[in-house]
């Protein structure tokens, strides 16, 4: 091979089969606080948001903004202020949609503001095809004049958005919160139906209600947003984290730890604590943010499905695979928002799962234990199942492909070696 040829990459290895004891405390939400930032695109004064994760799709947004003309000053730990006084730029460069998808949520606040952008159009991800179309036709509906050229979507309203009827044919997260911002600047009313429920989308409601949006009925079905000329400025606290918390829920099950979770958004967990209990996982409450997790001796098996909120989030599936690996009989899950979600079974498989995918539905057949082996973390959340299955595993996993890990879980290997993990990253050659 050529000297030049070399690649550096880098791997996180994990010694598994530690108790793991201590405390593990939740950060703020990624696909609350992506949203947030797009929304201070939509005022020309300055906007604070506070409890901002330290991850790699934060940078990817703040880089964006950047882009576009936000001035971002650190304010204190966690908590930025955002100024777009004047944009210097459009366009959301493929570079950086490529890197994240959830670059499409400056399309909105943009065209709103400005009646101008691009946005490098997302493509295909390793989780499925994840068009935007939804989010197109119903900007198309306010008024706006959109065509794909190059592998940009390029959408014109040079008299502004006009209030309308949306009916979202399948319910969108981020397709939600785009409408959710053109609308809150567009002339007249928008009514949202169909909408996502999604904690994440409510907590956008509230950020721009505090901008001096008119927005009634976020977290039903049904949202309807009355434009106002202008926006303000605000201070706004990004929400905990319920997959990053689900996810630690699932750690300390399978660890068997005294394991604490602090900023635990008990609130937006509902239905994951009622399959949780259905296994034999128990959630003690210790104070209003705190909570012990427990489990009965054996797991049960249970079967999932992965549907919008408020049922099960597909941002947990893989996390539960792993757990029920180890339930006393056979579980499925059927996954029904993304149509290629199981990368991790393989992976998983490799390190001594016992688990078939037919169709949509993965069986899962019981297994005594996982083995140390070499994975692929394939996309982020089968990143946080390959950690967790590495840490219950006999000996040494070697998860590559990292950096999916790192766009969404905060000092993850900080977190989990406080509390007695043994974890480490090497750059290797690939
Ligand atoms: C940044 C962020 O918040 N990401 C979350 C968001 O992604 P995201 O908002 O991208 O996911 P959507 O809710 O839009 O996707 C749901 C389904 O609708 C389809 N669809 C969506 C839009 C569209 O225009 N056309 C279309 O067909 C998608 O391919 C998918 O099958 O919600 C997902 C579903 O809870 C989560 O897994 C992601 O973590
Ligand atoms: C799929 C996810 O994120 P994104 O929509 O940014 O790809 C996720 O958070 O699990």
């Amino acid at each position: 091979m050529l000297k030049e040829d070399v690649k550096l990459r880098e791997v996180l290895i994990i010694e598994g089969g530690n108790r793991l004891e201590g405390v593990l405390e939740v950060s703020g939400a990624k696909n609350a606080a992506l949203p947030n930032m797009a929304a201070t695109i939509l005022t020309s004064d300055e906007v604070i948001i506070e409890n901002l994760p330290d991850l790699l799709d934060i940078d990817t947004m703040k880089k964006l903004l950047l882009e576009l003309g936000t001035e971002i000053n650190h304010i204190k730990d966690k908590t930025y202020s955002f100024k777009l006084a004047t944009p210097k730029s459009y366009t959301a460069p493929y570079d950086l949609v490529n890197k994240m998808r959830a670059s499409i949520l400056v399309l909105g606040p943009m065209l709103a503001r400005f009646g101008y952008a691009e946005v490098a159009l997302p493509g295909g991800c390793s989780i499925g095809a994840r068009p935007v179309d939804l989010h197109l036709k119903a900007l198309e509906k306010m008024g706006a004049q959109i065509k794909i050229e190059h592998g940009y979507i390029k959408a014109y309203a040079p008299k502004g958005l006009k209030g309308a009827h949306i009916f979202f044919d399948k319910i969108t997260v981020t397709g939600t919160e785009n409408i959710l911002m053109a609308a809150s600047l567009a002339e007249g009313q928008t009514i949202i139906e169909n909408a996502a429920l999604e904690p994440e989308v409510v907590d956008l409601a509230v950020m721009l209600k505090k901008m001096g949006a008119d927005i009634t009925g976020e977290g039903t079905n049904r949202i309807v947003i009355n434009g106002v000329k202008e926006l303000h400025g605000t201070y706004h606290k990004v929400i905990p984290d319920r997959i990053e918390a689900g996810t630690f829920l699932v750690l300390a099950a399978l660890t068997d730890g005294k394991i604490i979770i602090k900023n635990y958004p008990s609130q937006y967990l509902e239905y994951v604590e009622e399959i949780s209990n259905k296994i034999g996982i128990h959630i003690v409450k210790l104070s209003d943010n705190e909570v012990l997790i427990k489990r009965e001796e054996k797991l049960r098996p249970v079967n999932i499905e992965t549907k919008e909120y408020p049922l099960f989030p597909t941002d947990l599936q893989a996390q539960f695979m792993t757990l029920l690996c180890f339930a006393d009989g056979i579980s499925e899950i059927t996954e029904n928002i993304f149509e290629n979600r199981f990368m991790h079974v393989p992976e998983l498989n490799r390190l001594g799962a016992d688990i078939e995918i037919k169709g949509k539905t993965a069986i899962i057949r019981p297994v005594k234990k996982f083995t140390g082996a070499e994975v692929k973390a394939t996309d982020l959340r089968a990143s946080a199942a390959m950690v967790i299955a590495g840490l219950v595993a006999e000996g040494e996993t070697k998860i590559f492909s990292i950096y999916h890990l790192d766009r969404g879980y905060e000092h993850i290997d900080d977190k989990l070696i406080n509390i007695g993990a043994k974890i480490r990253r090497e750059i290797v050659e690939e």
